[in-house]
C-alpha cells in the first residue's frame, strides 16, 4: 500500500503525517526468523505463547516458569501447535537468569508478577537482548521506572509495554478519527480499568477465576500475588488499559507530555464484602484490611492543554467497560453508550450510533489482519500487540510503544499513591524523555504493517 492509498483508506489528512518519511511508514515486510524466549507462562503468558507458536517468523527457543501446573498447561499448548518443544527453565526463582544466557536471543517476553518486571527487564538488557516485551507495569516505584529507562538508553534496547488495548478495534478506529480531525482539536479524554476483578483477586487455589476467597500463598495465578497489592497499596494500580490508547490520541512523549497528576480514592468495601458473602464472616480473610479504595480517580494535565481522567474500578460488581471518552472541539466518542457526536454532521444535540463511524474509520491494521486476529485473546487485540513487537524486532526498528511510553504510563501508579498519601496533592509528572518529547514524532500504528 502506498501513502496515497493508506491516507485514503484511513480517512487521514495528509498534513497529519507529512513529517514522517515514507520509508518509516511503509517499511517492507521482513522475513527474518527470530529467536524468542518467555519468562512467565501463567494465564497471560499462555495467551502470548499461543500467538508466538502460530507465527512462522518466531523460533521459540526457551520458556521459564516456577509453577509446574503452568508449565504443564504450556507444554500442552506447545504440543498441540506441532512446533518443537522449547528448552524449559524451572526449578528455582532465578532459573530465568540462566535462560537469558542462551546465545542469539533476539527478544524476550515477560509475563510475571509486577514486582519481578524491573529486575527481569534490566537483566535481559544486561544480557544483551535488544527487544523486551513486558506486561504491565515496568516496576513498582518511581525509581524502578527511571532505572529501566536509563538501562534501555544505555544499551539501545527497546522496551515495549504489551498494552493490548491500544490495538482494540474501536480504539484504533477512534484514533483514526482523531488523526483525521473529525473531533477537532483534542480537549479532554477519559478511560480506565473498570472491570470487576473479584473473581481474579480471589479463587480456590486450584482454578484461576472465582470458586473461593483465597489469595496469597493459598491462591492460584493472579490471586497469588496481585491481591496483595490491594492489601498494601492505594492508588491507580493499573492505569495502562485506559491511558495507553489516550496517550496515542494526544501524542504523549511525541509533541506532548503529562505535566501534573492528582488522585482521589474512595473507601474500600468491595473486596471485604466479597469475602464475607462468599466465604463467610468467620473466614480468616474477612479480617484483612484492604488499603485500595474501590474507585481511584486520577486527573492528569498535559503540556498541550488537554486533561485526562482515569478510573481504577476493580473491586465492585459491574459489567466490564474501559469508559473511553475522546473529546475535541468538534465532537466526541464515548464507548459506554457506544455513541459519537460530530457537530455539523450528527443531528444537533443527538448521539449517532458509534458503529457506522467506527466501521468507516476502521484502522488499516484491522482491515489487513482482522482474519488473523480472530480467536486471539481479548477480542483479537492480543494478536496485534504481539505482531507489532515481533515485526519491530525482525526489522531492527523501534517498537511502536517504547520505554518512555511504558515509564510514563507505569509511573501513574506510584504518583497516584503519592498524591493520595499526601491528601490528594497535585504532583509534578517526571519527563522520562529528558526533553526529547518536544521533537519526537508519532510512530504508533501509522500504517497497515504493525
Ligand atoms: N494485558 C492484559 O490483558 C493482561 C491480562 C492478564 C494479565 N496481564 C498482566 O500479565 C502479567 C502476568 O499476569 P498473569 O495473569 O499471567 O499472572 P499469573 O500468575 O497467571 O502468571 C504469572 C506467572 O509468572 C510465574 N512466575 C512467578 N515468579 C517467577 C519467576 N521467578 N520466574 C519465572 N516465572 C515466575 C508464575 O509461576 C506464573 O506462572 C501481569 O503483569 C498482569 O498484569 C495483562
Amino acid at each position: 500500500m502506498n501513502r496515497r492509498q493508506f491516507v485514503r483508506n484511513a480517512g487521514l489528512t495528509t498534513a497529519a503525517f507529512a513529517a514522517i518519511p515514507d520509508q518509516t511508514i511503509f517499511a517492507s515486510q521482513a522475513d527474518e526468523k527470530i529467536k524468542v524466549v518467555m519468562i512467565g507462562v501463567g494465564m497471560r503468558g499462555q495467551n502470548h505463547l499461543d500467538l508466538l507458536l502460530k507465527r512462522n517468523d518466531v523460533d521459540l527457543i526457551a520458556i521459564c516458569d516456577v509453577d509446574d501446573k503452568m508449565l504443564q498447561m504450556s507444554k500442552a499448548i506447545i504440543a498441540k501447535s506441532g512446533k518443537p518443544m522449547p528448552k524449559i527453565f524451572t526449578g528455582d526463582e532465578n532459573a530465568w537468569k540462566k535462560m537469558l544466557e542462551l546465545k542469539g536471543i533476539k527478544a524476550v517476553i515477560i509475563a510475571t508478577p509486577w514486582e519481578l518486571h524491573k529486575p527481569m527487564i534490566i537483566s535481559a538488557i544486561d544480557a544483551g537482548i535488544k527487544y523486551i516485551g513486558t506486561e504491565v507495569a515496568l516496576g513498582i516505584n518511581l525509581q524502578d521506572h527511571w532505572d529501566v529507562v536509563h538501562a534501555a538508553e544505555k544499551s539501545d534496547a527497546h522496551v515495549m509495554m504489551l498494552e493490548n488495548v491500544c490495538y482494540r478495534r474501536d480504539v484504533l478506529a477512534a484514533l483514526s478519527m482523531v488523526r483525521a480531525g473529525i473531533f477537532g482539536e483534542m480537549i479532554h479524554l477519559q478511560g480506565g480499568y473498570q472491570h470487576d476483578l473479584r473473581e481474579v483477586k480471589f479463587n480456590d487455589g486450584i482454578n484461576p477465576y472465582g470458586n473461593g476467597v483465597e489469595f496469597g500463598e493459598k491462591g492460584f495465578s493472579e490471586a497469588k500475588w496481585r491481591t496483595n497489592h490491594s492489601v498494601h497499596r492505594n492508588g491507580d494500580l493499573y492505569p495502562t488499559h485506559g491511558v495507553g490508547p489516550i496517550a496515542q490520541c494526544i501524542n504523549i512523549n511525541r509533541g506532548n507530555r503529562f505535566l501534573k497528576l492528582n488522585s482521589f480514592a474512595t473507601k474500600s468495601r468491595g473486596l471485604h464484602n466479597y469475602i464475607v458473602e462468599k466465604g463467610g464472616a468467620t473466614h480468616p480473610n474477612a479480617k484483612v484490611n484492604f488499603r485500595l479504595g474501590d474507585i481511584v480517580t486520577t486527573t492528569l494535565d498535559c503540556a498541550n492543554g488537554e486533561t485526562i481522567i482515569l478510573q481504577h474500578d476493580t473491586n465492585l460488581p459491574r459489567p466490564y467497560s474501559l469508559g473511553f471518552r475522546f473529546q475535541g472541539t468538534k465532537g466526541l466518542w464515548m464507548d459506554v453508550n457506544k455513541s459519537i457526536y460530530v457537530e455539523g454532521v450528527s443531528k444537533p444535540h443527538a448521539w449517532d450510533s458509534a458503529k457506522e463511524w467506527l466501521d468507516k474509520y476502521d484502522h488499516p491494521l484491522w482491515k489487513k489482519y482482522g482474519n488473523d486476529a480472530q480467536g486471539a485473546g481479548h477480542g483479537g487485540m492480543d494478536f496485534f500487540v504481539i505482531h507489532a513487537f515481533i515485526e519491530a524486532a525482525k526489522r531492527n526498528e523501534p517498537t511502536p510503544l517504547d520505554v518512555y511510553d511504558a515509564a510514563a504510563w507505569s509511573a501513574i501508579t506510584p504518583l497516584s499513591e503519592q498524591s493520595i498519601e499526601m491528601g490528594n496533592e497535585t504532583i509534578d509528572f517526571p519527563d522520562f524523555t529528558g526533553g526529547k518529547w518536544m521533537s519526537r514524532k508519532p510512530i504508533f500504528a501509522l500504517n497497515d504493517d504493525y
